[in-house]
C-alpha cells in the first residue's frame, strides 16, 4: 500500500464508520510504525486479517475495471476510462504520461500508475487509481482501473456514474483517435490475428470539399453518411444491424478510391481496406471480419476483377469442391454477417469499373443500399479541381473548358493530370498556362456525341 492510500484509506475509515473505524485507524498507524519490529510470519497474518476486517466494516466499495478483459466489451471499457480520467487527471494528478497524437494536433496526458483522480458527479465523489498486478513474470503485468466509492451510493455508480464515464470516455477518444488503415496479409498463423491485418495510421487528404463531383450529388452523400451514422437507435428499433452497403462504380480514374478516403475522413472511421484475391477462403474472409472493429469501412476495391463472381451463385456441390477458395455465397455471408459482429456501425463499400458483369445478388439493396455512379468530368467537378490546383474560381477561359467537357469524355483524374503546373517558367502566369492546357487536352480527345452517361 503506497503512503497515499494508507493516508487516505485512514482518514476514509475514520470519517465513514465512527468509533470502530477510529480504533483500525489507529491499529493500522501503530502496525505501519512498528512492523519492521514484527517477524514477517506475523506481519502477514496481521496485513491478511486487517484488510478482511476493514473490508468488513468499510463504508467503500470498490469495482475493477481490468485492460485484458475476458469480452471485448470488457477491454473497450478499460480504454474509455482512461480517455475519461485523461481530462480529470489535470487537475488532480501530479504524474501523467504523455502521448502525441498527430490528428489531435495536441498532448494528451492520462493518469499515471498508482496516481489517484478524484472525481465528483452529481455530487458524489469518487476516487480512481490505475494499478497493475504482476502475472506469472515480470514482464506481464495486469493492468486496472480501481473505483472506490462510498457503499450507499451503490447503485447510482453501478448505474448512472458508470454509463456515464463510458460515454464520455468513448466520444473523447473517437474525438482524439488517429484513423487507422488495415489491409490484410496473407495468412501465416491462425492464431494470431494481428498477422492477419496489417495496420498503419491513415493520413490521406481528400476531403468531401477537395471531391471533383456535382455539389447535390455530393451533398446527398454527405447527409446519407450522416444519417447512417446517428442512426443507432432506429436499427435498433426496426431490428437490422447497423451498417450499411455503397456501390461505387465507374470508369478508372473518377475518384472511387479518392470518395473512400473523403468518407472516412468525414466519417473519422477506420478503412479496413479489403484485398480478396489474397484470402485463402471462406472461413478465412469470416475470421478477418471478426477482427474488424466499430465505426470502419471494409472496402472492398475492383470486385469483378477479385473473385469469379460475374457469374450465378454456385451449386452446393460445386462449392464445396472448392472449400480452398472464397465463394461468391461465402462474401454474401461475410457482407451479412457483419451485423452479428458487436456494435456493428460499419459500412461496406464495393468498388467496381464493371457493375453491369456483377452477380444481382452481389449488389441487391440491402446488401450495397446506395449506388453511386462516378463519371466524366462535368463543368461543376472541374470548378473544384480549378480551385484545389490552381486556386481560382473563374477564369475567362472557363466558359470555353465548360462547353468542352459538356461534348467530352474526359476522367477528373486526367483533368486534374492536364491542369498541374508543369514547369517552373509557368510560375508567373499559372492558371492560364494550365487552362489552355487542357483546352488543348480536350480538343485532342475526340468528342463523344449523343452519349448518355450522367457526368459527375
Ligand atoms: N472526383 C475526383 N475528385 C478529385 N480528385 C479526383 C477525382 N477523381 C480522380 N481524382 C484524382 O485522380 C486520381 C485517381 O483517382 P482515384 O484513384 O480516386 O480513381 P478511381 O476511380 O479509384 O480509379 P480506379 O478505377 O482506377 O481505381 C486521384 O489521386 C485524384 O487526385
Ligand atoms: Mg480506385
Amino acid at each position: 500500500m503506497n503512503s497515499t492510500r494508507a493516508r487516505n484509506m485512514m482518514a476514509m475509515v475514520q470519517k465513514q464508520s465512527g468509533n470502530i473505524g477510529a480504533s483500525l485507524a489507529t491499529i493500522l498507524f501503530v502496525w505501519a510504525i512498528l512492523k519492521d519490529h514484527f517477524p514477517s510470519i506475523l506481519n502477514n497474518y496481521i496485513k491478511k486479517h486487517f484488510h478482511k476486517l476493514v473490508r468488513f466494516v468499510s463504508p467503500y466499495i470498490d469495482i475493477t475495471f481490468h485492460e485484458q478483459g475476458e469480452t471485448f466489451s470488457q477491454n473497450e471499457a478499460f480504454s474509455a476510462i482512461k480517455s475519461y480520467l485523461s481530462t480529470k487527471a489535470s487537475s488532480w494528478a501530479s504524474s501523467f504520461k504523455a502521448d502525441f497524437i498527430k490528428q489531435s494536433k495536441s498532448l494528451i496526458l492520462s493518469v499515471d500508475d498508482h496516481e489517484e483522480v478524484i472525481d465528483e458527479f452529481h455530487g458524489v465523489k469518487v476516487w480512481w487509481v490505475l494499478e497493475n498486478k504482476q502475472k506469472h513474470s515480470k514482464t506481464q503485468e495486469k493492468m486496472y482501473f480501481k473505483l472506490s466509492f462510498l457503499r450507499r451510493h451503490r447503485e447510482f455508480i453501478a448505474g448512472s456514474y458508470i454509463d456515464h464515464v463510458i460515454n464520455e470516455g468513448k466520444a473523447l477518444a473517437l474525438k482524439n483517435r488517429q484513423k487507422r488503415m488495415y489491409t490484410n496479409t496473407p495468412c501465416i498463423d491462425w492464431n494470431n490475428w494481428k498477422i492477419k491485418w496489417n495496420c498503419v495510421y491513415f493520413d490521406h487528404p481528400a476531403t468531401f470539399d477537395t471531391l471533383a463531383m456535382e455539389s447535390k450529388k455530393k451533398e446527398e452523400i454527405m447527409n446519407d453518411l450522416k444519417k447512417f451514422s446517428e442512426a443507432k437507435e432506429y436499427y435498433a428499433k426496426i431490428g437490422k444491424a447497423w451498417k450499411r452497403g455503397y456501390l461505387l462504380y465507374g470508369p478508372p480514374g473518377t475518384g472511387k478510391s479518392t470518395m473512400i478516403a473523403a468518407m472516412a475522413n468525414f466519417l473519422n472511421y477506420d478503412v479496413y481496406d479489403l484485398e480478396l484475391t489474397i484470402v485463402k477462403n471462406n472461413r478465412e474472409l469470416r475470421s478477418l471480419l471478426n477482427y474488424t472493429s466499430s465505426k470502419s469501412l471494409i472496402v472492398m476495391e475492383d470486385i469483378d476483377c477479385s473473385l469469379n463472381l460475374t457469374g450465378q451463385r454456385q451449386s452446393k456441390s460445386d462449392s464445396e469442391s472448392k472449400s480452398n477458395e472464397v465463394t461468391l455465397s461465402g462474401l454474401l455471408n461475410f457482407i451479412d454477417g457483419l451485423c452479428s459482429a458487436s456494435g456493428a456501425e460499419r459500412i461496406v463499400v464495393f468498388t467496381t469499373n464493371h457493375v453491369d458483369k456483377l452477380d444481382p445478388a452481389l449488389i441487391r439493396r440491402g446488401r450495397m443500399d446506395k449506388h453511386i455512379e462516378m463519371s466524366y468530368c462535368c463543368f461543376e467537378a472541374f470548378k473544384v479541381l480549378a480551385k484545389n490546383y490552381l486556386d481560382i474560381d473563374s477564369h475567362e477561359l472557363f466558359a470555353e473548358i465548360d462547353s468542352l467537357l459538356a461534348e467530352t469524355n474526359m476522367t477528373p483524374a486526367d483533368v486534374a493530370e492536364n491542369i498541374i503546373p508543369k514547369s517552373r517558367e509557368e510560375e508567373d502566369n499559372i492558371a492560364d498556362s494550365c487552362l489552355k492546357n487542357l483546352i488543348k487536352a480536350l480538343k485532342e480527345v475526340k468528342p463523344v456525341k449523343g452519349e448518355e452517361e450522367e457526368r459527375v
